[in-house]
């Protein structure tokens, strides 16, 4: 997607994919892949998710990245925490303690940025990209984050022709992008309900969320 596109919905504040809690899957499933340690975390595209203070909680060290200067401000704001603010470019550093949110371009990121990170937590940004970008998303991630990284990744999938995002991410597609280069783990497939917030706005029937663990080769 186009930058404007997300600066756009984040001026509206159309920010359905929002969820304002700690998600379930990251609840479930961190602890197998984090173990008891306290290795960095890298959350792509974080928006301003409560995820992060949870994995912050855990004392992780956190570095998120943000295209949105909304969504950097509303994440300390909105808990009442503060950030010094670092401006600079390609990004503006919010920093507090060792909870970092870098505003700016993901692709701008370089592997010294990433060298401390040994877990990755994706939920919601593969599947915010159209499948152009998923490619280039993948490889550049591939590229900055240390070997041995273990991600938590959420996908979504879906029949139904909707105008993402959130776009489907089928099983198969997460072998397709990530096979070469990394072990996969498919740890669950979940149907959402009918009243699934996600399922009932778009009226959607069927829809799943998988989880995979995946480690870097
Ligand atoms: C679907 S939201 C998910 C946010 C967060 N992961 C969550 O679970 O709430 C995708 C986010 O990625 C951000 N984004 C999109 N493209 C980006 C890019 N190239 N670099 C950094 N952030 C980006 C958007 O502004 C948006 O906040």
């Amino acid at each position: 997607m186009e930058h404007e596109f997300w600066h756009e919905r984040w001026a509206k504040k159309e920010i359905g994919f929002h969820e304002g809690t700690v998600n379930q899957y990251l609840h479930d499933h961190w602890p197998d892949l984090a173990g008891k340690g306290s290795d960095g975390v890298f959350v792509p595209l974080c928006g301003k998710a409560r995820d992060i203070w949870w994995l912050h909680d855990r004392c992780h060290p956190v570095l998120g990245v943000e295209l949105s200067e909304i969504a950097c401000k509303d994440f300390f704001e909105e808990s009442g925490e503060k950030a010094k603010v670092h401006p600079g470019e390609p990004f503006t550093r919010f920093v507090h303690d060792d909870l970092e949110i870098w505003c700016g371009d993901f692709f701008q990121l370089v592997p010294d940025d990433l060298k401390h990170v040994r877990l990755v937590y994706d939920r919601a940004a593969l599947i915010a990209l159209p499948p152009s970008m998923r490619q280039k998303y993948v490889e550049h991630l591939t590229t900055i984050i240390p070997d041995g990284t273990r991600i938590l990744l959420i996908t979504l999938d879906y029949d139904t022709e909707i105008k993402g995002p959130p776009f489907n991410v089928s099983n198969d597609e997460v072998q397709e992008l990530y096979g070469l280069d990394y072990d996969i783990e498919h740890i669950l497939t979940n149907t959402l309900a009918k009243d699934h917030p996600f399922a009932k706005r778009r009226g959607l029937e069927g829809a799943s969320e998988s989880v995979f663990r995946l480690t870097k080769l």
